[in-house]
């Protein structure tokens, strides 16, 4: 199941007051070197190998710079003290070292006055030269934050925002005099040339950089438009769309060649995500180069994503088929989760909410069971091990903001807990995005969804539990919680699904839960404190406060005496004593009694699903079907579904219209009616059992998403 995760997040590191701690014994360059070659010899020294992620802890959160080097005053590293942000100061060093690859690229660096120090660059995208830093390069740090590393005398200068750290160019006037090379190489063609081997190599940050020195290079005479077209090409081959859109732009020159500008932006556009504007540049490039079928391929392709966004008409099982690929005899191999569709948004809008700050809203009536949104995520990292889910986000996240400056706007504006802002964050500074890790990290924190591979995969009973990812849906990110939501979200690889789990009209908050709700309403509302800092008012939770702690307190004890007895397993097959069915029967009866019955009209006895799940197992395993018949009825009763006495007619069709809005719907309810039909038919009565699968078809729609055949949950 899907589940989103969270926890506190606090207002930023404030400096200590009271005098700067004694400055320490500074070890010599020679000293600083000789260990730092020693740690090279250990280093992983082959290509790909996986390089840790260092998650900030928002409780040690310092803001990010938002001053240019040139308004700093540059200091030299001897006048760096411990444990302290140096505002409204500046560090420019060059590189002494091959860096140290680990969370950090770990350089020894020295300044103009012979001083050397650590340095620990965290957080740069691997697209970036700063992410391993080469030695011989000029770096300038704003504002930075010296501190202890540890042990005695074993200091270091640590950027965790990448923006705080900038590669200055060989030429740039800012370098003092002791620390200048002068340019590397001296004309504009020496570094198209520079650049193109290193594109060769498939070196692609030193091929931007080498382009972007060609271009800077160039005189008037030299024609700027093919190093832009260049350019372009490796910043798309990067995933830096912003950057790549912006140079095909700049690599027109107004003649019937600009088919290729037009072609690398409308392509860009569609990385990211824009496919309007992706179309009509496309459209534009075929106008130009009508023939061309790589035009034509990702013209069609780009029509397709329009077609979704208008229509929300998806191929959803296509879409969990392609997320396998079948190998040569191995079975099916695990295949990109990212899928190429686009997002269906427009029953949807994000407004005010009365409680909640902003939410999302119905924009027309919509049926239960139908498609409220589907989105593609904005951010999710193919990592299903749990350990590493969060931190994968957390660092593509960050990457992803340095990459696409333009993702700011949406990331950014989302709710980010009380982590305080500068109001920056996003804004450019020295040419780049200012990007607070910290603040990532809270938005992180609050907004995050645990998705599956696919829902779908997830319910059956084989799948293996807690291979969940960690990602970031930005128009979901506005849902608020509701115990009893109105929708139930599922996943295809990085599609969310959002079907209406009751009728909503127009107008109408939409609402979520953000986790499988605990059934004890203290319990549940301690984790939701904890978590997001809100205390529920849905329906259920309202209702529950009507509750006498006495009651509750009761309750309490019974929950405890049921899990005493029945184990979280649920019976299979295998025959239960007649005494522990009694003895569950009869807890469940004083259960029963300790929910008033003015309370809990039209909403859920959350305490009482488990049990009552219970015997239906039990009484499946000996075949008694007028019981199972009892108590699943019981269940759905205790999901808040009006579901009569089993003596009466009924309609299961219709409980989830005719139900009010206390429902809570899950796969347990799907389950519930499976078995009811499985014990009608048993009974005799066919009809009921047909009404009761047609039933649990459109609840397991609701849950997975779309159509899916209901033995996928014996599976
Ligand atoms: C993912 S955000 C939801 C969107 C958010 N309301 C906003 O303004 O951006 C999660 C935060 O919304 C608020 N929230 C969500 N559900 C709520 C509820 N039922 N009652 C009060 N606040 C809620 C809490 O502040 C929570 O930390």
């Amino acid at each position: 199941m899907a589940v989103a995760v969270a926890s506190p997040s606090v207002a930023p590191f404030r400096e200590p007051a009271g005098p700067a701690p004694p400055t320490p014994r500074r070890l010599t360059k020679d000293e600083l070197v000789k260990t730092h070659s020693t740690h090279l010899q250990t280093q992983d020294s082959s290509p790909n190998a996986p390089r840790p992620v260092k998650q900030p802890i928002v409780l040690e959160g310092y803001p990010a710079s938002t001053k240019s080097i040139r308004e700093l005053e540059i200091i030299p590293l001897a006048e760096l003290r411990p444990e302290t942000h140096h505002r409204g100061k500046g560090i420019i060093v060059k590189v002494a070292s091959q860096p140290f690859l680990g969370a950090g690229a770990v350089s020894i660096v020295e300044d103009e006055f012979g001083n050397a120090d650590k340095l620990a660059i965290y957080n740069q995208a691997d697209s970036s030269i700063l992410s391993g830093v080469p030695e011989g390069c000029v770096v300038a740090v704003k504002e930075p934050f010296y501190k202890n590393n540890g042990a005695d005398e074993d200091f270091m200068i640590c950027v965790d925002h990448p923006s705080d750290v900038i590669l200055l160019r060989f030429t740039d006037p800012i370098i003092p005099e002791a620390l200048r090379l002068g340019p590397l190489l001296q004309t504009a063609d020496d570094w198209k040339n520079a650049a193109d081997r290193a594109f060769i190599e498939k070196d692609y940050p030193t091929a931007v950089f080498c382009y972007t020195e060609a271009l800077e290079s160039s005189d008037d005479s030299t024609p700027k438009a093919p190093f832009y077209t260049k350019r372009a090409g490796v910043n798309l081959l990067l995933g830096r769309y912003d950057a790549a859109k912006a140079d095909a732009m700049a690599s027109m020159t107004g003649g019937a060649q600009d088919w290729k500008g037009y072609y690398n932006a409308g392509r860009a556009a569609y990385g990211l995500c824009d496919y309007a504007e992706s179309n009509r540049l496309l459209s534009k490039a075929l106008e130009l180069n009508p023939s061309n079928e790589g035009v034509q391929r990702d013209h069609a392709r780009c029509q397709a994503r329009l077609r979704e966004e208008e229509t929300g008409d998806y191929d959803f099982a296509a879409m969990v088929a392609s997320l396998h690929v079948h190998g040569h005899g191995a079975g099916p191999q695990q295949h990109s989760v990212h899928l190429d569709r686009g997002s269906f948004l427009c029953n949807t809008r994000i407004g005010e909410s009365p409680h909640h700050g902003r939410g999302l809203f119905a924009a027309r009536d919509i049926k239960v069971g139908e498609v409220v949104f589907v989105e593609k995520a904005t951010v999710l990292p193919n990592q299903y091990d749990p350990a590493r889910a969060s931190a994968a986000l957390y660092a593509v996240m960050v990457r992803q903001l340095c990459e696409n400056p333009s993702l700011a706007g949406p990331v950014l504006g989302l709710y980010g807990g009380a982590y305080e802002r500068s109001g920056e964050e996003g804004t450019f500074v020295d040419g780049v995005p200012v990007v607070d890790v910290f603040l990532v990290e809270a938005i992180r924190n609050k907004n995050c969804f645990s998705a599956p591979r696919s829902t779908v995969e997830d319910t059956k009973p084989s799948s293996p539990e807690g291979r969940q990812a960690n990602g970031l849906w930005v128009h979901a990110s506005y849902l608020n919680h509701s115990c009893v939501g109105n929708t139930m979200r599922s996943f295809i690889g990085d599609m969310l699904i959002s079907r209406a789990t009751r009728d909503i009209k127009e107008g109408e908050e939409i609402f979520q839960q953000y986790v499988p709700v605990k059934s004890l309403p203290d319990v549940r509302n301690k984790q939701f404190r904890d978590w997001w800092g809100f205390e529920c008012g849905c329906m259920l939770c309202t209702r529950e406060k009507r509750t006498s702690e006495a009651v509750l307190a009761k309750r309490r004890e019974l929950v405890a005496a049921v899990e005493k007895l029945c184990n979280k397993q649920i019976p299979g097959r295998e025959l239960v004593p007649d005494a522990k069915i009694r003895q569950v029967d009869r807890l469940v009866k004083q259960l029963e009694e300790a929910h008033e019955q003015d309370v809990y009209e039209g909403v859920p006895r959350l305490t009482l699903i488990h049990p009552c799940n219970w015997l239906v197992g039990a009484h499946r395993g000996r075949k008694n079907h007028g019981k199972v018949v009892k108590y699943a009825l019981k269940v759905l009763r205790n999901f808040g579904f009006k579901v009569p006495d089993e003596s009466e007619m009924w309609d299961p069709r219709e409980m989830y219209t005719n139900s009010g809005n206390g429902t809570l719907m899950t796969v347990h309810v799907v389950a519930a009616l499976r078995r009811l039909a499985e014990s009608y038919g048993a009974l005799g009565h066919k009809e009921m059992a047909a009404r009761c699968i047609e039933a649990a078809e459109f609840g397991y729609l609701m849950v997975t998403g779309f159509k899916n055949d209901l033995r996928t949950l014996d599976r």
